[in-house]
Parts: C-alpha cells; structure tokens; sequence
C-alpha cells in the first residue's frame, strides 16, 4: 500500500472531467433515453430544460461528484412515476452504454454500475420490485 493508495481518491466525476464531461454526457445519454419508444413518455410532460437538468444530475449523482441537489429525493420523485425494473435496466444500461462511448475507464463504469444498483429501489416502483 502506498502513500497514494491511502490518500483519499478523487471522485469518478473530477477524474472523467467534471461538469464540462458531464454536460458531453448528457447530450448523448438523452438522446438513447429519448430514442427508445418505451422510455420517451416518461419524459413527455417534462420540460425540456428539466430533463437535461434530470440527467445532468443523475450522471454527477452516480459519478460521486458534489451534491448540489435540492429537489425531491430519489424515491419521492420516481414512486409515482411507477418504473419498472426493466425500464431502470435499461436506463442504466444507455447510462453505461453513453460512458463507453466517451471512453471512460472501465473502473469508473463498474462503480456507476454499483451505484445503480444501490438506488434501484428508491426508483424502482415499489409494487414492481420482485420478490418484495
Ligand atoms: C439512478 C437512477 C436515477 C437517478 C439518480 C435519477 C435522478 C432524478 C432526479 C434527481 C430527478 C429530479 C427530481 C426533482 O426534480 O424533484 C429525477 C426526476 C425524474 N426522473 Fe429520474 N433518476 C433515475 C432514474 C430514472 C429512470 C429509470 C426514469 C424513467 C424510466 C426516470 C425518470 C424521471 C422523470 C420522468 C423525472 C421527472 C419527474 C417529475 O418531474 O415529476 N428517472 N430523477
């Protein structure tokens, strides 16, 4: 173990770049979300300012960059939109997909991967989870 090693990593976010990443990354992800006919409705009655701000946020959420997050929190904004697992899948999949495709590090994707995992079930309705 190296002094490196111990001293406290910067965040995935400061690592890919920053807001500057994150706003490239919005772009993309936004149009694979709204692409796929089976995502674009949730979207419908949302601004379009407020889905870019949606996105931006989600990225630098998981990306582990600063909380400057003053809205709802993830359950209370996701519960009545009642998303199932499949949608949360794949959501996150075009999220991996769009970080691929920008050439982020491998490890950085496997810890948005567990990231998403861990938020699943404040999104993920609850009457859609299986096994609850
Ligand atoms: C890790 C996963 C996710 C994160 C971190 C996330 C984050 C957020 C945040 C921060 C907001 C803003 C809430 C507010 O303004 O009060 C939001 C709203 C929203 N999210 Fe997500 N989200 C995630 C997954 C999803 C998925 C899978 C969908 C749809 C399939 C989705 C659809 C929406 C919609 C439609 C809104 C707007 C709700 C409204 O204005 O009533 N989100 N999300």
């Amino acid at each position: 173990m190296t002094v490196t090693e111990e001293t406290a990593p910067a965040s995935n976010y400061d690592r890919i770049g920053g807001a500057s990443s994150v706003k490239a990354a919005v772009e993309l992800f936004y149009d694979k979300v709204l692409a796929d006919p089976e995502l674009a409705g949730y979207f419908a009655t949302v601004d379009m300012a407020g889905q870019r701000r949606h996105l931006a946020l989600m990225l630098t959420v998981v990306l582990g960059g600063p909380n400057e997050y003053t809205g709802r929190g993830l359950a209370e904004a996701h519960q009545p939109l009642g998303i199932p697992v499949a949608h949360y899948a794949k959501v996150g999949e075009y999220l991996i997909a769009t970080l691929a495709e920008l050439g982020v590090p491998a490890d950085v994707q496997d810890d948005v991967r567990a990231v998403l995992a861990q938020v699943q079930d404040q999104v993920v309705a609850a009457g859609e989870r299986p096994g609850v």
